[in-house]
């Protein structure tokens, strides 16, 4: 099991059902065998690569809302290594596949992705820093479970490149970090002993959420 920090296996274990459907949803296990077609897979990855914009547009946030240079240093380094690392990722495969990226950057968004990535957005423009990471966790460290569990269970090659990124040391090194940002963020607003706060239970219901909102984001993918 992934060490990922305190909070967030507290919070991973407070939304078990919808972790595990996220985490072994058949498009992940699709992948794992080589069976899924390539066609839900390029939607997805189109899709995906809109997801990101939007997602690193939240992580921004996380930078605006954050009260300490660690926080800004931790929230900033994540902007970065979505925008200059994981979306390199879905423009070179598509780029083979013959998609150039003015075509990728132009998909239009589908209502499963609009509503994920809005929900993060929404509880960043309306919450602290704390609402803002509960909904951004299940998507960094959830990416960061399958990556790993991928990397020794895959019976395919089929997709060994998105297994390889989400398994590789500089996406296990932002899951760890993102974990300890949470960590130290709800000691400093909360104390150290915030799982026992009134607040700790919104939190995990926002996570929870985001966990559901990324079950049918797969679903999406099997949908093109
Ligand atoms: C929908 C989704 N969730 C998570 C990840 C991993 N950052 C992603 N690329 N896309």
């Amino acid at each position: 099991m992934s060490d990922y920090g305190k909070a967030f296996a507290l919070m991973r274990d407070a939304a078990q059902g919808p972790w595990r459907d996220y985490t072994r949803h058949a498009f992940v296990e699709g992948m794992k065998g080589g069976t899924l077609p390539r066609a839900a897979f390029l939607h997805y990855l189109r899709q995906d690569y809109v997801f990101l914009i939007h997602f690193s547009r939240a992580w921004a946030l996380a930078v605006v809302k954050s009260e300490t240079h660690a926080e800004m240093l931790a929230a900033s380094r994540t902007v970065n290594g979505l925008i200059s690392e994981e979306m390199k990722l879905h423009i070179g495969i598509c780029e083979a596949e013959g998609i150039p990226q003015d075509q990728l950057f132009a998909t239009p968004e589908r209502a499963e992705n609009l509503a994920y990535t809005r929900f993060v957005l929404e509880a960043g423009f309306s919450g602290d820093l704390l609402d803002l990471l509960a909904a951004l966790a299940p998507c960094v460290m959830g990416y960061g479970e399958i990556g790993t569990r991928l990397a020794t269970e895959a019976t395919s090659d089929t997709y060994r490149d998105w297994i390889a990124a989400y398994s590789s040391d500089d996406y296990q090194d932002a899951c760890v970090a993102v974990g300890e940002l949470l960590d130290m963020a709800l000691t400093r607003r909360i104390g150290e002993n915030f799982e026992a706060s009134p607040r700790w239970t919104r939190l995990c219901h926002t996570f929870r959420t985001a966990t559901e909102l990324e079950v049918n984001f797969w679903q999406m993918g099997l949908t093109p």
